[in-house]
């Protein structure tokens, strides 16, 4: 996780604004190259100090680089890049009664049971920050994830038959989620944490839209 200084946005303001684009419309813009876009609505994201790419993320400016363009076996997921925050704003912003704060996790996700692993593999692989064909070959994009997915997933399928017939991932990120929800409750703010997976469920979408469903007014997100 990083956490670097910021500056929250001054206002309190009832929506939020996740990612650069209008979560309301995934996948219609590209953040990758304008991720300081204003984020007028998302005031505990800050920009962060670090470009550097880790696990597979842009540590970088706050908006996500929507993966909507994709077309995944599950919903389509975002990739959020860095954001920090500071306890002493959720400290303060959670005392005013209609602020719902909310902590929003990002993994990546991985198969729970060996019948997920094939299609797992094909959203790995089918993702272009993964596999990056030239411009004129991406309509093999898919036939390629399919392919390697499929051909792969026997092999994959021993490696999670031997360490208990699944990834680990979604287990360690809901406990992540967990103790850092009572790591705030410890402060005095509640909040609601979330879980967001690139490639398996629960997809980020699925929280984006809990997330909208509970109204929450101060989003920070967290790329693991
Ligand atoms: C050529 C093969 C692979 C490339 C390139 C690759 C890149 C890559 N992978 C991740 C994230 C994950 N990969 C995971 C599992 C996984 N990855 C590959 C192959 C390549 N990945 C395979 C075959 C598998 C299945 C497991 C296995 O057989 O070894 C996972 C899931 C981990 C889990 O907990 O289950 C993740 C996450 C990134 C970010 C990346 C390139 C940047
Ligand atoms: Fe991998």
């Amino acid at each position: 996780m990083n956490a670097a200084s910021f500056s929250p946005l001054p206002t309190l303001r009832p929506k939020f604004s996740l990612f650069c684009s209008d979560i309301q419309k995934p996948g219609s813009v590209d953040c990758h190259s304008n991720c300081n876009k204003s984020t007028s609505q998302a005031s505990l994201f800050l920009c962060p100090d670090s470009t550097n790419r880790r696990n597979g993320m842009l540590a970088g400016p706050l908006c996500a680089s929507p993966s909507g363009r994709r077309n995944l076996v599950g919903p389509t997921s975002y990739l959020a890049e860095t954001s920090a925050y500071d306890v002493a704003a959720l400290e303060s912003t959670s005392r005013v009664a209609e602020e719902k704060v909310g902590v929003l996790l990002l993994n990546l996700g991985g198969p729970e049971t060996l019948n997920d692993v094939q299609p797992f593999l094909f959203n790995l692989f089918a993702d272009p920050d993964i596999i990056r064909l030239p411009r004129l070959f991406r309509f093999l994009q898919r036939p390629l994830a399919k392919l390697i997915s499929v051909l792969r997933a026997p092999k994959s399928k021993e490696g999670y038959a031997a360490i208990g017939g699944g990834s680990p991932l979604r287990k360690i990120t809901d406990d992540q989620a967990l103790a850092i929800k009572m790591a705030l409750e410890a402060k005095g703010i509640s909040s609601n944490v979330y879980v967001g997976m690139r490639y398996w469920y629960p997809f980020t979408e699925e929280a984006v839209q809990q997330i909208k469903r509970d109204r929450i007014t101060r989003l920070v997100v967290l790329p693991l």
